[in-house]
């Protein structure tokens, strides 16, 4: 599937939320019938909120239901801090998403960072790599866990996950999981999934929304002062593998690609 990256734009984040959860089935699927589970890793920002009001409408078909019980979610990116922190994703995610699913729906399990080694950024990032190689099988046989899909944001300055621009961590080729103490937006002790490891998902996507999105998006997608941005840099790797779903707002005035297919609910 190479192509160029997809784009999915929306005049509301009502219809952006409707085809996000299309989409997230659709990957959703592809991963049970690959291996009988669903392998997901989001992000921070704005995103768990927008996940939860895609995912927690009433299915409308059996097509549409989400088997939470057969998903295991991991995070693209945590801040060093305990899981009750205001800056924890994960805290942020079980507020916004996990608390609300109805038990009756079922549990996805989920992996937070182990908390015992905060102190040691570098020792979070390693365990964190050694629950993905457990649950990846052995590291001897996968040279890079395959996530079934990465879920993203974009921040102002072009970022995702916690790689920042010009950041030494974009070069890095070994590692899955990377410590970083100089994050520059706070705080500064993280961890992230490694750009190897984001685009070598099956699928990728970003959600942007709202106006103060348009000029970091116009660099990434037309400039070429943006092609070394993380986001450019994800799309460059994953090429039709990734999707963006954005609202209008954030791509007024962007000259984007032409999107091959009819949307995300059609066949890549
Ligand atoms: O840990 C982080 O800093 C976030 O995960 C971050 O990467 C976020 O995804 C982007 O900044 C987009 O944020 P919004 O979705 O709020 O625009």
């Amino acid at each position: 599937m190479d192509g160029q990256p997809h784009l999915y734009s929306f005049p509301t984040s009502t219809e952006l939320c409707k085809l996000l959860r299309t989409y997230v089935g659709r990957c959703e699927k592809a991963g049970l019938t690959r291996h009988g589970v669903f392998k997901i890793a989001v992000s921070g920002g704005s995103l768990p909120k927008t996940l939860a009001t895609a995912l927690l409408a009433p299915s409308t078909s059996e097509d549409e239901k989400i088997h939470w019980d057969k998903w295991e979610i991991f995070f693209a990116d945590e801040r060093a801090v305990a899981l009750d922190h205001a800056d924890s994703n994960y805290c942020l995610l079980k507020s916004e998403l996990l608390d609300k699913i109805p038990a009756s729906e079922g549990v996805p399990a989920v992996h937070p960072i182990d908390t015992d080694v905060l102190n040691d950024t570098q020792e979070v990032a390693d365990r964190y790599e050694q629950l993905l190689v457990k649950s990846f099988a052995s590291r001897d046989s996968v040279k890079l866990p395959i996530f079934d899909l990465v879920l993203l944001g974009c921040g102002p300055d072009g970022h995702t996950c916690s790689l920042f621009p010009g950041h030494e961590l974009l070069r890095e080729q070994n590692a899955w999981v990377a410590p970083i103490e100089d994050s520059p937006k706070p705080p500064p002790c993280r961890i992230t999934l490694t750009l190897p490891v984001v685009v070598h998902a099956v699928h990728i996507a970003f959600v942007a929304t709202g106006a103060g999105k348009k000029d970091i998006l116009k660099e990434i997608f037309e400039l070429e002062s943006g092609r070394s941005l993380p986001c450019a840099m994800v799309n460059e790797g994953a090429k039709g593998r990734c999707s963006w779903f954005v609202d209008d707002p954030a791509v007024e005035g962007v000259a984007f690609p032409p999107t091959p297919d009819s949307g995300p609910d059609s066949d890549e």
